[in-house]
């Protein structure tokens, strides 16, 4: 039987391990619309000023000079623009964005506009050309992840193409005999939870899961596909453990696969670990039971292809956590938490093999050697995890 003859690191050293491992895959110019949650590898400077032109912030009318006003007709966004500067006491009706005509003072919006009064009123109305940003001004510096927002400022700033990190790929290697696919399981079956839980972590972590494969507990199907993996990293799930059937250790030794993260102090997802081969591909081993599993991808996972992407290393909140529990002594406990506005509460249901606890949790708290209820912890976010 394989015996383990270290001790398990600390659960923030494997946390730290993992996201320094790696460095940011090299950068390719991609068409803006595919570049959402991907980090970008150069600064994005303004082509031209933004806005562009001087336009009008509300539907009402360009005033020039001092009323009364005589409105001449009428300009609309993306129409012609008016021919002719006004002159004092000459107003057109204009709609917001359209182009202001030269010698406007003022838009009166129509809620407010009296064109017989004497002035302009106290705002202009206007969104200046350049007011946001001067062609040549950064826009966004290197290593930004293009969120929804950054993807709608590349559009207003007519950036068609982005130059960002590569996008780590995986492959998914699962592995027990036990596993079915489909349906719900008959006697001795489980159904595989790591193939849609990862790809959708992997995913949310900035990374894409490019080929995922279910093998039986034989080794040599584990080692083959350990070595013709064509990504970045190979996840493995389960045969992380010491069983007659966790063949995980014996075949990373026989591929001289060097060791970065071997057994993690922590609970639930002790039996984790991350490796690089050579090459440079990295093996991500994944405990077998369920909660254990999703513990380990945000201890190890989720910051290695952080470190892949470009992405920095995400914010964790702190509150204070409430719940009836008390980590072992040397060890770091993951449990289920829900929000409950300044503070968050433990979710019955994290035992190592359910998900339960997770499924209904907005976070996972980490809870130290010496927690008792009502300290604060760090909180790893589940909700559209680390994006
Ligand atoms: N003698 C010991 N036994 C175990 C130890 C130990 O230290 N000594 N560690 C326990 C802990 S902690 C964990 S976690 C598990 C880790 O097991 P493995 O990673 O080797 O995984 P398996 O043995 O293959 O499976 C464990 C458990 O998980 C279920 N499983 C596996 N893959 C999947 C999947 N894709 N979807 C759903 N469920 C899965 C499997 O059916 C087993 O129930 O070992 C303990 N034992
Ligand atoms: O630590 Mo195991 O990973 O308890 O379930």
């Amino acid at each position: 039987m394989p015996s383990i003859d270290h001790s398990p690191v600390p659960w923030r050293t494997a946390v730290k391990i993992a996201t320094g491992a790696a460095t940011p895959l090299p950068p390719s110019v991609v068409p803006s619309s595919e570049a959402t949650g991907r980090v970008l590898a150069a600064p994005v400077l303004a082509r031209g000023d933004l806005p562009g032109f001087d336009a009008s912030a509300m539907d009402g009318y360009a005033v020039a000079g001092r009323g009364p006003w005589r409105v001449l007709g009428q300009v609309y966004a993306g129409g012609p623009v008016w021919p002719a500067p006004l002159g004092a006491g000459e107003a057109v009706e204009i709609m917001t964005g359209a182009v202001v005509p030269a010698g406007t003072v003022a838009v009166l919006p129509y809620e407010t506009a009296d064109l017989n009064a004497a002035g302009p009123g106290p705002k202009a109305h206007i969104r200046r050309a350049g007011e946001d940003a001067r062609a040549g001004d950064e826009l966004l510096p290197a290593g930004r992840l293009v969120t929804p927002a950054v993807a709608g400022l590349l559009a207003q700033a007519g950036a068609d193409s982005v130059t960002v990190h590569g996008r780590p790929t995986v492959r998914l290697v699962v592995t027990g005999d036990e596993l079915v696919t489909a349906g719900v399981p008959g006697p001795g079956q489980v159904r595989d939870v790591f193939t849609p839980m990862v790809s959708a972590l992997v995913a949310a972590a900035g990374g894409v899961v490019t080929d995922a494969v279910l093998i039986g507990d034989e080794p040599e199907l584990l080692a083959a596909a350990l070595t013709t993996a064509d990504a970045d990293v190979v996840v493995v799930t389960g045969s992380s453990s010491a069983g007659a059937a966790d063949h995980l250790h014996g075949v990373l030794n026989g591929i001289g696969a060097r060791r970065l993260v071997d057994q993690v102090a922590c609970r639930p997802g002790r039996p984790q670990l991350l490796a690089e081969l050579p090459g440079t591909r990295w093996v991500v081993g994944l405990p077998g039971n369920p909660f254990a599993g999703l513990v380990a991808c945000v201890t190890v996972l989720g910051p290695l292809l952080h470190g892949l992407s470009g992405r920095a290393a995400p914010d964790l909140i702190r509150l204070p956590v409430t719940g009836d529990l008390r980590p072992a002594p040397g060890v770091t406990r993951l449990v289920p938490v829900r929000l409950a506005g300044d503070h968050a509460l433990v979710v019955p249901g994290g035992r190592p093999a359910s998900l339960r606890g997770a499924a209904l949790a907005d976070a996972l708290a980490v809870l130290e050697d010496g927690w008792t209820t009502g300290i604060p912890a760090d909180l790893i976010p589940l909700n559209g995890l680390n994006s």
